[in-house]
């Protein structure tokens, strides 16, 4: 077999040397260039499988030669060079399209595991194909418009390296979109590893996110390994981002831009290679002009910015959305899979569904379970007519547990649902991680009922 080709640009002589025996060793052939003119002569005649370039050329900049390459051989991976430190660099030409980057001096165990990455990357798909998809990741459903882009987005943002960040209202998808980055790109052997970051208590979250020691604080009775070595190979997903407190937010910031950590006791940092792929439903700039959230970081996490649009933006997927979620819900609850009729699909194409997909898997389920027959109707949706409207709290309060009287059942059963959450709430200090545990849901659950019943 033939060996891959890798096209490496700089005016240096001894990092064209460099580069080329490192990569002989990994059985990748080089062709080099000096400068720019040079490079784009080779490019035209030449099939190359990936290019490294150096930023600064004597006959123009690094950046040029990836634009450049994003419009002659678009499927092309290209990774740059950059000075020591300098990440602003780095970040405009991952925006320009390069799929990494490299700093001076050159560590050899960080340029072989970009040439792996370059060269796993899938030839493109305009968009994801079910056939790229490896079975075992979820599926994204929807025909529309805005769902086509958003393929074709996930289907280029995948081959590359760049930090994403991923916003959208809660329950639109956004770490859906984040496991299929990773399950498309050259990463998807590694490991893919969550985490809500507004659900690390704060004095746990420098141990949770590097590691520690054995004895390094009461309670660490064994080294363990952080977040970050977890994610070493694979992608680390930052769910709710914008719950970081400032204070992790440098440490973090630091372990991103040095791509090492220091566990928590240890004398000695340690190499990590992990994508960074965030998530949240604020507006992160909103955030950082109100000094919330630091800029550096800002800049440093949303190279590339990804939006999952709302449900109600994408109506026309509601019956196929539905449908597949009914299909998923009747296989594990072992039933058949009813279907809902033309005025059921009507209700559900009318309703704003503040808590999108997430909000549809909810109502399905509870319709699942009133319908009799094969049909849910419309009734069985139990629709509320006004999603967020807060119930006037006098109401609510003429409302005991076992005396339902009159009063219509969901207004009963969300009073009942209130009374639960806020003793639970109340009991533990408002601390919604604790207070979810002892209700027994997950804390993505609880913090769709707090929006849900306005007490946020
Ligand atoms: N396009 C889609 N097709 C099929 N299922 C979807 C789609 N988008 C979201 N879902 C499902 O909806 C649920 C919510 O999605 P997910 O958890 O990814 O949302 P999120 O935006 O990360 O929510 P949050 O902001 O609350 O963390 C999941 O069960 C997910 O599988």
């Amino acid at each position: 077999m033939k060996n891959p080709l890798a096209l490496i640009v700089d005016d240096e002589p001894d990092i064209l040397e460099l580069l080329s025996i490192t990569l002989g060793r990994m059985r990748v052939d080089t062709k080099e260039a000096a400068t720019l003119q040079e490079a784009r002569q080779l490019l035209e005649d030449t099939p190359f499988d990936m290019c490294l370039t150096d930023l600064r050329l004597p006959d123009g900049d690094g950046i040029e030669l990836v634009k450049h390459i994003q419009q002659v051989k678009p499927n092309l991976p290209v990774a740059v060079i950059t000075a020591h430190g300098n990440m602003q660099t780095a970040i405009e030409a991952m925006k320009a399209g390069a799929f990494d980057f490299l700093s001076k001096p050159i560590d050899l165990n960080t340029l072989r595991d970009l040439v792996k990455n370059a060269l796993h990357l899938q030839p493109p798909a305009p968009t994801t194909k079910e056939s790229d998809i490896p079975t075992g990741s979820p599926r994204l459903i929807g025909s529309s418009s805005r769902m086509s882009a958003l393929r074709q987005t996930i289907a280029k943002v995948s081959r590359s390296q760049a930090p994403i960040h991923i916003t959208g209202e809660s329950g639109t998808g956004k770490e859906l979109v984040a496991r299929l980055i990773h399950a498309l790109g050259p990463r998807k052997e590694g490991p893919f590893v969550p985490v809500n970051c507004g659900a690390i208590p704060g004095e746990l979250m420098e141990s949770e996110f590097f590691g520690h020691k054995k004895g390094s604080f009461t309670g660490a009775i064994a080294d363990k390994p952080g977040l970050f070595q977890t994610a070493d190979g694979g992608t680390l997903f930052l769910d709710e981002v914008a719950d970081l407190p400032l204070t992790m937010q440098v440490k973090l910031l630091r372990a991103i831009q040095e791509r090492a950590v220091r566990p928590v006791g240890a004398s000695k940092e340690i190499a990590v290679n992990v994508r960074i792929v965030s998530a949240t439903h604020k507006d992160l700039a909103e955030l950082v002009n109100a000094g919330q959230f630091r800029q550096d970081l800002f800049y440093r996490i949303n190279v590339i910015s990804v939006t999952t649009p709302s449900l109600r933006d994408r109506i026309e997927d509601i019956p196929e959305l539905a449908q597949y979620i009914l299909k998923k819900l009747s296989e594990r609850h072992h039933v058949d899979e009813p279907k809902l009729t033309a005025s059921a699909i009507n209700g559900l194409k009318k309703y704003a569904f503040p808590g999108n997909i997430r909000e549809l898997e909810n109502i399905l389920e509870r319709a699942l379970t009133l319908a009799d027959g094969h049909e849910i109707e419309i009734e069985d949706l139990q629709l509320p007519d006004s999603p967020m409207e807060v119930v006037d709290p006098a109401a609510l309060a003429m409302i005991t547990p076992g005396k339902r009287g009159d009063i219509p059942l969901d207004m009963y059963l969300e009073k009942i649902e209130r009374d639960a959450v806020l003793e639970a709430l109340e009991f533990c200090r408002w601390n919604k991680t604790q207070a979810a545990r002892k209700l027994g849901i997950s804390f993505r659950a609880m913090r769709y009922k707090l929006q849900k019943l306005g007490l946020e």
